[in-house]
């Protein structure tokens, strides 16, 4: 990491490392996030991305390394304990509830995190995500991979999470879905949503993120503004697919 970033990012990750059995994927990855801030983590297939988020996430657990949560250290927690302390993470494969309702899918979530009044309701995320609206006796698994991609955020804003995972939000999509999700991210962010964005394409984060770090064979390699990156030929040719 080359870059020191504002006296206490919101979330705080210093020299992780990770294991599946005893093959070893990350290697003392840092990364930090500010309040508000989308921050895009970019590397290749296989680089190390969606285990940086369950690493975060406390499914799969670390031997090295410290990871905060404003300040509060949450390495080795469980994942429930995680998502309560305020993260929330928006797996690759979705993971919505295919026998529930659009509607149910997201009230389980509130009854799941609630902690004394929510500032997401129903209401407020059928305005953000006007999709969902005509859609929400439907069951879950009817869903197109777009909308069931729309649910997964929406029900990850149910929790009222300080920090949102999204890991590929966009893989898979069609075109029109994957703009529209970008401009959900977009929205999010404007609304001061701290979010962490995993992504294989640089053009995605472009103008939703505001910092980039680069994981290549579960190492970050590369630390700074996205558009520092947008600009560093060198480092997009050596470890990104653009
Ligand atoms: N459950 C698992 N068991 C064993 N190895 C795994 C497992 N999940 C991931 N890996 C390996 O860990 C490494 C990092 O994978 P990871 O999924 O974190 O990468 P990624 O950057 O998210 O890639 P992708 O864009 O393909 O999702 C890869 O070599 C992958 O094969």
């Amino acid at each position: 990491m080359t870059t020191s970033t504002a006296a206490s990012p919101v979330l705080k990750v210093e020299g992780i490392d990770a294991f599946y059995d005893s093959s070893q994927v990350l290697f003392g990855l840092s990364l930090f996030l500010n309040k508000g801030e989308t921050l895009a983590l970019l590397g290749r297939n296989g680089a190390g991305k969606s285990t940086t988020m369950k690493s975060i996430a406390g499914i799969v657990r670390g031997r090295k390394g410290s990871i905060s949560l404003a300040g509060k250290e949450i390495r080795g927690q469980a994942p429930h304990q995680i998502a309560r302390a305020g993260i929330a993470f928006v797996p690759e494969d979705r993971q919505i509830f295919p026998e529930l309702s659009v509607e149910d899918n997201l009230l389980i979530a509130i009854k799941r995190n609630q902690q004394g009044g929510s500032d997401w309701t129903l209401e407020r995320i059928y305005d953000m995500l006007p999709l969902l609206k005509p859609l929400r006796m439907r069951l879950g698994g009817q869903l197109s991979g777009g909308e069931q991609q729309m649910l997964t955020v929406g029900r990850a804003l149910m929790g009222n999470p300080s920090v949102i995972l999204l890991d590929e939000p966009s893989e898979g999509l069609a075109p029109i879905m994957v703009q529209k999700i970008g401009e959900l991210i977009g929205t999010l962010r404007e609304l001061g949503t701290t979010i962490v964005l995993a992504e294989q394409n640089l053009h995605f984060c472009l103008g939703l993120a505001d910092h980039a770090v680069v994981i290549d064979k579960g190492k970050d390699v590369f630390y700074g503004t996205i558009d520092e990156l947008s600009r560093n030929d060198d480092i997009k040719q050596r470890y990104l697919s653009v």
